[in-house]
C-alpha cells in the first residue's frame, strides 16, 4: 500500500519487519560475503523502508539500516578508525530521480548551471589507503564508515596499489577494490574443482578475497583497484573531481578512464545510454554510474547528510538479467 494510506502503527510494524529482513540480508552480504538475494531486491526493500521513515519520521530507530553505512567489521582484524568518515551514496533508479537530484543541488547552490563529473560505479568494495611521505603505510575496509578492518598486508599483494607514490605526499585516498570478470570465472572454476561453493558475483568474491587473514590467499585472487577520492584535496592542488582523478594517476594510482565532465542532464543521459550498452563489454562489473558535482568548493558547500554526500548520487542500473541467469544455474 502507498505509505500515505497507512496509519502510523501500520507503518511502524511494517518498518520493523523490513529492518529485520534487511539486517538478515546485510549479515549475509557484509559478514559472510554470500548474499541470498540480488542487490536489486535489497535496494527495493531498503527504498520502501526509506519511504516509510520519510512519511513517519517518528518511527525511525537509531539501529535502522537507513541510519548507518553498510559493512560490518570481522573479528580477527585489528580496527582502523577513519580520520574522515567513509560515506556511502544515495541511490536513484531513474532519470527523473536524477533530474530531481540536479534541481535540488542547483537550488542548494543557487546556481542555474552546474558541471558534473560522471563515473562508472564499480561493483567492488570501498577501501582506504594511507600514505606517509609517499610510502603506503595502512589500508582498510570501510566498515561502518568510522571503524574499518586493517587489511594492509592483503592490500600490499595487489599490483595496482603503489608501495610508493611518485611524490612524497602524506595523503589518504579511497577507491574500489574489485575482481575482474575473468579472474572471477577462473576462481569459481577452482572453487568447483575443489568442491567448494562458488561466489555469487565478483563483488562478493573480492570482499571474500580481501577479508582473508592469510595474505597469500588474497595474492592468488588477482584483485584490482580504481582510486576516486581523497579527503585531503588541499594536498593535491586541484579544484575539481576530474582534475583530482588525473592527479591520482600522476601519483601512480590506477583510475577508471571512463569518466566524463558533463554540463547538463542530457550529457549525463547520453553517458548512461553509452555505458548501459557497453556494460557487458567491460572487463569488470559495474552496477550503475556515479554523478558528482565536479567543483570541490561546491562539494564542500553542499556537505554531507548523516550517511551520504549531498553532492553526488548513484544511478543504479536495473537488475542484470544475465546475472540472474547465472544465479539460477544449479552449481553441482
Ligand atoms: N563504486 C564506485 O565506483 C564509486 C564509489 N564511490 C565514489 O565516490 C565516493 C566519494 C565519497 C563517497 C562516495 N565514487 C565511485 N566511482
Amino acid at each position: 500500500k502507498p505509505v500515505t494510506e497507512l496509519t502510523k502503527s501500520a507503518a511502524s510494524s511494517e518498518a520493523a519487519s523490513l529492518r529485520a529482513q534487511l539486517d538478515e540480508w546485510r549479515q549475509e552480504y557484509y559478514v559472510n560475503d554470500a548474499p541470498t538475494v540480488e542487490d536489486h531486491t535489497y535496494d527495493m526493500v531498503y527504498q520502501r523502508l526509506l519511504d516509510l521513515e520519510a512519511a513517519f519520521p517518528a518511527i525511525v530507530t537509531s539501529d535502522s539500516p537507513t541510519q548507518q553505512v553498510g559493512d560490518v567489521t570481522l573479528p580477527g582484524f585489528s580496527k582502523v578508525s577513519h580520520a574522515v568518515p567513509m560515506l556511502s551514496m544515495g541511490d536513484v533508479f531513474s532519470i527523473e530521480e536524477l533530474s530531481a537530484f540536479e534541481a535540488r543541488t542547483k537550488q542548494n547552490l543557487g546556481q542555474s548551471e552546474l558541471d558534473y563529473n560522471v563515473e562508472l560505479k564499480i561493483d567492488g568494495l570501498a577501501i582506504s589507503l594511507v600514505y606517509e611521505n609517499g610510502i603506503f603505510v595502512q589500508g582498510s575496509t570501510r566498515g561502518d564508515g568510522n571503524i574499518g578492518e586493517d587489511i594492509t598486508a592483503n592490500l600490499r599483494t595487489i599490483k595496482s596499489i603503489p608501495k610508493q607514490l611518485t611524490e612524497p605526499l602524506s595523503i589518504e585516498v579511497r577507491g574500489e577494490c574489485y575482481m575482474p570478470k575473468a579472474a572471477f570465472a577462473k576462481l569459481n572454476e577452482r572453487q568447483e574443482a575443489d568442491g567448494k561453493a562458488p561466489f555469487a558475483n565478483p563483488r562478493n568474491a573480492a570482499a571474500g578475497s580481501l577479508r582473508q587473514l592469510d595474505p597469500q590467499v588474497t595474492a592468488d585472487r588477482e584483485l584490482a583497484t580504481f582510486i576516486y577520492y581523497t579527503a585531503n584535496f588541499d594536498d593535491l592542488g586541484v579544484a575539481s573531481q576530474s582534475d583530482a582523478l588525473a592527479r591520482y594517476e600522476e601519483l601512480g594510482f590506477t583510475i577508471n578512464p571512463h569518466y566524463r565532465v558533463c554540463h547538463n542532464m542530457d550529457d549525463i543521459a547520453a553517458y548512461i545510454d553509452t555505458y548501459t550498452d557497453q556494460r557487458e563489454t567491460l572487463s569488470y562489473g559495474i552496477d550503475g554510474i556515479v554523478v558528482k558535482v565536479n567543483s570541490i568548493a561546491q562539494q564542500d558547500e553542499l556537505g554531507n547528510t548523516v550517511k551520504v554526500p549531498r553532492w553526488e548520487i548513484a544511478y543504479k542500473f536495473p537488475p542484470d538479467e544475465q546475472q540472474t541467469v547465472i544465479q539460477d544455474i544449479e552449481w553441482t
